[in-house]
């Protein structure tokens, strides 16, 4: 029935930046910022779900380093897990195949874009991590 969707986002860094990604009109939560990823498929651990979702999404491979933190929220019709690693570019280009926009954001900014609602905890753990 209404069962928890597992979802992986790539916490992809440079120079201290990390990638946010602006969801579409045409997407489900329109114009809000993510981090790019999305859905795991079944047979796919975490990690093969990101690298996957990544190609898909920005045509570019990276690797996959420490899992962030797994949270869950429940949307009015669905119910997601957000699980977060923090990942490296394996490449330098990234084409954008279905988001609106991408921004490089200096952690004490992130919370100055407006966030899917499930990703504010992890937004936050970063923030202290990557500022510590
Ligand atoms: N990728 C991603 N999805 C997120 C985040 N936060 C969040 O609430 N979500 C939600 O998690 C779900 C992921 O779905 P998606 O649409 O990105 O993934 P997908 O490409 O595998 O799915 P689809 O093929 O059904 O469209 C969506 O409901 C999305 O709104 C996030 O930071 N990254």
């Amino acid at each position: 029935m209404n069962q928890r969707i597992e979802v992986v986002g790539a916490v992809i860094v440079k120079e201290g930046k990390v990638l946010c990604t602006q969801r579409s009109v045409t997407m489900r939560l329109p114009h809000k910022w993510e981090f790019p990823g999305g859905k795991v498929e079944a047979g796919e651990t975490l990690k093969e779900a990101l690298v996957r979702e990544i190609k898909e999404e920005l045509d570019c491979v990276i690797q996959v380093n420490e899992k962030i933190t797994r949270t869950e929220f429940d949307y009015t019709k669905s119910k997601i897990a957000l699980n977060t690693f923090y990942c490296s570019l394996k490449g330098d280009d990234i084409e954008l195949l279905e988001h609106e926009a991408m921004k490089w954001v200096a952690p004490k900014e992130l919370l100055k874009l407006t966030w899917a609602p499930a990703d504010i905890p992890t937004v936050r753990m970063i923030m202290r991590q990557m500022n510590d």
